[in-house]
């Protein structure tokens, strides 16, 4: 069944992101991520560090198009050329990838370009001002995915809530158990890897996260 156009989606919900295991495993990746999405994923970000660059073109073009017959985003993890190549909906950086600026003149301005904050305010604010579509805080939870990003916490979300005026995504260690209170607290998108991808019915773990978002 084909559903919302992409441009409609907005940026809220569960934002699934891929797992090693499931990048690795060639005959689970696009099945795991059609189960996300049939769990009401909005959005998915293909996050695929370890295959050559004929590999991740190949997933990441069969991975936008199963995102856009479920209305899902399609963004494309580090990589602003891979995203512009398979047209995804958009990319997120991080401070050790393209910065910003670089990846938004690649993409143009109707792509979502997400950026990590990790625990910075003022990170988030240098990150509105030039023109990122979205802002990334965490990990706010102990994430065998990146164990050693720094910690963020709710008084932080609730002072990025206040003042930035974009949609703000958590991520890091969330769980359908413990990623309400953020959401209750303005975020707007929860991500997750191994919460969704790792869990032992993907479709049902990313049903429990979309219910947070009402
Ligand atoms: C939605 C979202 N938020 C944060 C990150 C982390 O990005 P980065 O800091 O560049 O780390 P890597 O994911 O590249 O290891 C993300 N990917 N997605
Ligand atoms: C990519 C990233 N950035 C901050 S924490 C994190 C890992 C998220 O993975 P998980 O949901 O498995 O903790
Ligand atoms: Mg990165």
């Amino acid at each position: 069944m084909k559903h919302l156009p992409p441009l409609s989606a907005p940026l809220r919900g569960l934002y699934a992101i891929t797992s090693e295991a499931i990048c690795r495993s060639p005959d689970r990746l696009v099945a795991a991520a059609a189960e996300a999405l049939a769990g009401g994923a909005r959005l998915l970000q293909y996050r695929d560090k370890w295959h050559d660059a004929a590999t991740r073109e190949r997933n990441a073009h069969a991975l936008r198009g199963l995102c856009h017959e479920f209305g899902a985003l399609f963004i494309v993890n580090d990589d602003p050329a891979l995203a512009e190549a398979v047209d995804a909906d958009g990319v997120h950086v991080g401070a050790a990838d393209a910065p910003l600026a670089e990846a938004r003149r690649r993409l143009g301005p109707r792509a979502i370009i997400g950026v990590s904050c990790s625990n910075s305010l003022e990170r988030a604010r240098a990150a509105a001002a030039a023109g990122a579509s979205y802002v990334a805080f965490g990990r706010f939870f102990e994430s065998g995915t990146k164990p050693d990003a720094p910690q963020a916490d709710l008084a932080l979300l609730r002072r990025a809530r206040a003042e930035i005026p974009l949609p703000i995504c958590v991520i890091g260690g969330l769980l359908p158990s413990n990623a309400g209170p953020l959401v209750q607290a303005g975020a707007d998108m929860a991500a997750a890897v191994e919460g969704v991808f790792g869990a032992p019915d993907i479709e049902t773990a990313a049903r429990e996260y979309s219910r947070l978002f009402g």
